[in-house]
């Protein structure tokens, strides 16, 4: 059974149809990437897998159970989500944030047990930041604060995570880290990520690494294509989804290890 099945999903706001009898899975340690351009859908549909937002048509099954039927709070149990950008309003400490990611399990009033404070500040190591702990959250630059966010949902130990854009605000070595980080966790916990990527080399880093990973195309209220990055993100499909003219290149990362890079050239008129 897959860890998350949508079937003939629909979703529209009041004015304007986002998607329509979109269909796929995402199976158990699987690396799932959502291309598309600009307000083609992206959030809005991770918005109806994290129960945030109901579809019009359709429906989404977790770990087998029809998303409408999970209590409030239950989903927080199967999928921690790293938002695109998150609000800065109060001064909480680092680790204060990242033990939030615990309130799936105490309850959003109760105090952190001795476990959840290991599993915060093993989150907190693992992407870099335990020298932070005491800091305000509002005093991070845009970078750290979004490592924090991958912390927190590290935390929160579901089988899934969702990310929007997790790389938005990172400088290159940051970027990286944030791709080691899931691929560590991909590899070592079998955890599944959905990811929305304005970045299509991010999945060539992912299949590079020998994971699981498929790519879907948003495209026209649907799938343009899905499947494996070596096959779906190529030059035509770029041209349809983007509108841009690009090179696929290949470097050589070891013996025997080639990575992919797609080369934006020029936008078509
Ligand atoms: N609450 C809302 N009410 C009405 N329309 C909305 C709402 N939220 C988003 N939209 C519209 O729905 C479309 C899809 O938006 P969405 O944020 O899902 O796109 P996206 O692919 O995530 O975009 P981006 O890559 O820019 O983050 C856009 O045209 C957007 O303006």
């Amino acid at each position: 059974m897959s860890l998350l099945q949508v079937i003939e999903a629909g979703f529209g706001y009041e004015r304007q149809e986002i998607f329509r009898k979109l269909n796929f899975q995402v199976e158990k340690g699987e690396i799932f990437c959502l291309l598309g351009p600009n307000g083609c859908g992206k959030t809005t549909l991770l918005d109806c897998i994290l129960g945030v937002r109901q579809l019009n048509a359709g429906k989404i099954l977790l770990n087998g159970q029809d998303l409408n039927t999970f209590r409030s709070g239950q989903i927080a149990r199967y999928i921690a989500y790293v938002p695109q950008s998150h609000e800065r309003t109060f001064p909480y400490t680092v680790m204060d944030i990242v033990k939030m990611g615990r309130a799936a399990y105490t309850g959003r009033f109760s105090a952190p047990s001795k476990l959840d404070k290991a599993i915060a500040r093993e989150a907190l190591e693992m992407v870099g930041l335990f020298h932070l702990r005491h800091r305000p959250y509002t005093q991070l630059s845009g970078g750290e604060a979004q490592l924090v966010m991958v912390a927190r949902a590290l935390a929160q130990k579901t089988p899934m995570i969702i990310m929007d854009e997790p790389t938005a605000h990172l400088d290159f070595k940051h970027e990286l880290e944030v791709l080691e980080t899931i691929v560590e966790l991909v590899g070592d916990s079998q955890i599944s990520i959905i990811m929305a990527t304005h970045f299509p080399n991010h999945s060539f880093y992912f299949e590079n690494k020998k994971l699981p990973t498929r790519v879907a195309l948003m495209h026209d209220h649907n799938f343009l294509e899905l499947g494996r990055p070596s096959e779906v993100i190529a030059e035509e499909n770029m041209k349809t989804l983007y509108g841009v003219n690009t090179r696929l290149i290949s470097c050589a990362t070891g013996e025997r290890s080639e990575l992919k890079q797609l080369v934006p050239i020029s936008t078509i008129s």
